[in-house]
């Protein structure tokens, strides 16, 4: 009976996920960016930042006054959020809430834009682009928030040049225990500077921060090159991710343990007209599978437009629809319901239900490792052992040798990739906890890290050891934090001993 019913959860989600959901997430879309449009119009942002900045303070002191016993954390419903976890810590906190939702100055002399946490990617790359700026770094997923991102963290194609969404934060205006509004830099109070990222909101709340940008061109001209052996591609995905003149977007995706193809872009805005590839289109291809092609067809390039390149997986949510909409990537399916395409990342946690979301826990590996560039080759064959899943998601970045949580073993900065599985390990008799702590224990010994979006196995010891804790720790006893926020592990940890 049991078995029936996970067959019927799984098999036929797509009836509740297309008739419900796809036009639920579409009207939500739409009033979502009307309500965007409406406050930019009305130019209201700016000043409806400082009042509520004044109600987020009434919020901290009103806890203090009442005793500040039950530590804090955001009001945000887990349900809404990016990460994997339901966020059911947040039942036991005390929830602020955090209103803050506006782009508030785009200041192109300065280069800068000064944003509120909850301004998500899709928002904030529309908004740029529609001046001819963009982020240097545009994590991929339309709905991933600029708080998310910076107390957690973000990496996209073009990290191998400017590192992870915190190395182009300039300042963080934050909220501490106490009450007291205080601006960051790296020059002033440099220590809370480079202790928030990875800290997930447990030394302070974030109310606005100051982020790079840069100019940005129409299109990108992407250039795919497969490759049929490992040392093959691992040679040409090293040269591209650590040479001297790099192109802008270094990734690739790997197809199996000898099957990869790899892409390099840059910015421009002469494409050649008969090479223009639109793959934002509601019709078109879910990328990876387009990408998948180029290993039969060969070396190939393309120009499409730079909106559809920073949310390229976004249509399909990497390759994650395929479980839930199996028929997703059919001609006449994204002809007749593509353009409903996808459904929102925070109404399938909140309509999954507990079976689900088992399944997905049992039966899912959904994560991201990580972990130094020379480590890249014995990686793809430990993870085969383990999970093999595919396509793999390889992306590098450079990790800043600056003082927080992670850093690289050496001085300087050091070139790192982050590898993304997202699937259904098709490995005889997986077992989710067991080897996703041999994985983490895997990162452990590269001197890599785990994202934490997603649960992590670690105990406490092994989480220490994976993060450096000086730093934090440091903070949270010169703030006030240990009864005023969680411990980060207390948040991303599952506490799973085996
Ligand atoms: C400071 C700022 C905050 C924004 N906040 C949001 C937001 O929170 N959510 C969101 O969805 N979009 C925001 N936007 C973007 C805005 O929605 C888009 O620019 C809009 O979609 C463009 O619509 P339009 O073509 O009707 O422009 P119009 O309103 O017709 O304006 C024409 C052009 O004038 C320029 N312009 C107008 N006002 C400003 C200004 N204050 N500073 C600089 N240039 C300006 C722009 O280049 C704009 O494209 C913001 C833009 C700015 C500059
Ligand atoms: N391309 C990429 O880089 C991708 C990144 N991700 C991951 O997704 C997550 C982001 O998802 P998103 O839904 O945006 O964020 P979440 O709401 O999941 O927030 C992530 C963490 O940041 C904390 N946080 C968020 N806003 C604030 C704030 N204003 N002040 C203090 N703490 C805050 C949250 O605290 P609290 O628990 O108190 O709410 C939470 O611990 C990140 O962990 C990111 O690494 C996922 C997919 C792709
Ligand atoms: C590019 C990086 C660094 C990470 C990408 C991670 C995403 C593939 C996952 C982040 C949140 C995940 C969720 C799901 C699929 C995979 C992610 C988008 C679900 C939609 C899967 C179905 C469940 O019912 C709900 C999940 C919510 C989170």
């Amino acid at each position: 009976m049991g078995n029936l019913l996970e067959n019927i959860l799984i098999n036929y989600r797509w009836i509740f996920v297309c008739f419900f959901l796809l036009p639920l997430s579409t009207i939500y879309n739409v009033w979502f960016y009307a309500r965007n449009w409406l406050i930019f119009k009305l130019g209201s942002a700016p000043k409806q930042h400082n009042l509520r900045v004044r109600d987020i303070q009434r919020q901290v002191k009103e806890w203090r006054a009442a005793g500040g016993k039950t530590p804090m954390c955001t009001g945000r419903p887990g349900w809404l959020t990016m990460s994997l976890r339901l966020g059911q810590y947040k039942k036991k906190l005390h929830q602020i809430y955090l209103p803050l939702m506006d782009v508030l100055d785009i200041d192109t002399s300065r280069q800068i834009v000064r944003v509120e946490p909850l301004v998500t990617m899709g928002q904030l790359s529309a908004t740029l682009l529609s001046q001819g700026w963009t982020l240097p770094v545009v994590p991929e997923l339309d709905d991933l928030t600029v708080g998310g991102l910076i107390n957690g963290t973000g990496v996209e194609t073009s990290s191998h040049i400017y590192g992870l969404f915190q190395h182009i934060c300039v300042s963080y205006e934050l909220i501490l225990s106490d009450g007291s509004v205080v601006t960051c830099t790296k020059d002033n109070e440099p220590d809370l500077f480079y202790s928030v990222p990875w800290a997930h909101g447990t030394l302070g709340f974030l109310l606005s921060a100051e982020i790079r940008i840069i100019p940005a061109k129409k299109f990108v001209h992407l250039q795919y090159t497969p490759t049929y052996t490992l040392d093959d591609f691992i040679k040409k995905f090293t040269y591209e991710s650590t040479r001297k003149d790099p192109h802008q977007f270094v990734e690739a995706l790997a197809f199996g343990p000898d099957r990869s193809v790899l892409m390099v872009a840059d910015m421009t805005d002469q494409p050649d007209p008969k090479k223009i590839n639109k793959i934002g289109h509601y019709y078109k291809p879910w990328f990876y599978k387009h990408v998948e092609t180029f290993l039969r067809k060969g070396p190939s390039e393309e120009y499409i437009p730079l909106q559809d390149y920073f949310h390229r997986h976004t249509r399909s949510l990497f390759w994650q629809l395929q479980y839930i909409i199996p028929f997703g990537n059919n001609q006449l399916f994204r002809y007749f319901l593509g353009w409903l395409m996808p459904p929102k990342v925070s109404l399938l946690k909140l309509t999954q239900g507990e079976t689900i979301r088992k399944l997905y826990e049992e039966h899912q590996f959904i994560q991201d490792l990580m972990i130094p560039l020379n480590s890249l080759k014995e990686a793809i064959g430990v993870l085969h052992d383990t999970v093999k899943i595919y396509p793999i998601w390889l992306c590098p970045f450079l990790l800043h040798a600056d003082p927080g949580m992670v850093h690289p073993q050496q001085d300087s900065g050091q070139m790192y990739v982050d590898v993304g599985l997202y699937g259904e390990p098709q490995v005889m008799g997986y077992q989710a906890a067991r080897d996703t702590r041999k994985m983490e224990a895997y990162c452990r010994k590269t001197g890599g890290f785990q994202m934490l979006y997603a649960d992590s196995y670690m105990t406490k010891d092994e989480f220490c050891e994976m993060f450096d804790h000086q730093l934090y720790d440091k903070m949270r006893e010169q703030l006030n934090c240990k009864s005023a926020f969680p411990h980060v592990y207390d948040k991303v940890g599952r506490k799973t001993l085996l």
